[in-house]
């Protein structure tokens, strides 16, 4: 699905395995003001959702409802606006997909409230490329950015060399740093 590419009007989506730090870097967009839209929350929010999966402790969204009232929201506006979710990359056309070294990643989990198979399942997602996979199928154009042992203000710094370069119309440059396909973590699995 294609929201907006004209310049005046980007779409931009940030995802990832949950725990590679799309909120923590959103919050921080948000600071440096950017139009941030949090996906989870909305589909909770407005009840966006065909079903919930008690198993997984997770909202099945429903895309299509989800796809329109992103559009509804950001259909119109002038500038950047960045989708926060790790389905981002089912709406944006542009996406950057944070990615985190598993050891790291179940680090971070482990601080939540989950399940140890939940905690496995994202882990292992992380380290078959799930998202990113995923990214490259469905979206035009995608970068990814390591956050392993980094600063969320480090990251932010990545994101918004990406945008600068997507918006100069000439982001060769910024393509080849970000380049997907960069980190393999498949040893964590082994
Ligand atoms: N470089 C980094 N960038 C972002 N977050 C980081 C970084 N290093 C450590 N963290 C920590 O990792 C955690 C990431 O949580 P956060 O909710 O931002 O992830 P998420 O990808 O949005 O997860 P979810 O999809 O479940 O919402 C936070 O506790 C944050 O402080």
């Amino acid at each position: 699905m294609f929201i907006g590419a004209i310049f005046s009007n980007m779409i931009i989506g940030l995802t990832g395995t949950p725990g590679t730090g799309k909120t923590s870097v959103s919050r921080l967009l948000q600071e440096h003001g950017y139009n941030m839209l949090y996906l989870t929350d909305l589909i909770k929010d407005e009840c966006l959702y065909s079903e919930v999966d008690e198993g997984r402790d997770t909202l099945v969204a429903d895309m299509d409802r989800v796809f329109s009232r992103v559009c509804e929201l950001v259909g119109d506006d002038e500038g950047v606006n960045i989708i926060d979710s790790h389905m981002a990359h089912h709406i944006a056309d542009v996406v950057i997909v944070l990615r985190t070294a598993p050891s790291d990643l179940r680090e971070r989990l482990n601080l939540r409230d989950y399940s140890d198979a939940k905690i496995e399942e994202n882990v292992e997602a992380e380290c078959l490329d799930v998202i990113l996979v995923e990214s490259v199928e469905w979206c035009q154009k995608v970068y990814e950015i390591d956050t392993t042992g980094r600063m969320a203000e480090d990251v932010v710094s990545d994101v918004e060399e990406i945008i600068s370069g997507v918006l100069s119309g000439n982001d060769a440059e910024v393509y080849q740093k970000y380049m997907p396909g960069s980190f393999d973590w498949s040893g964590g699995i082994l």
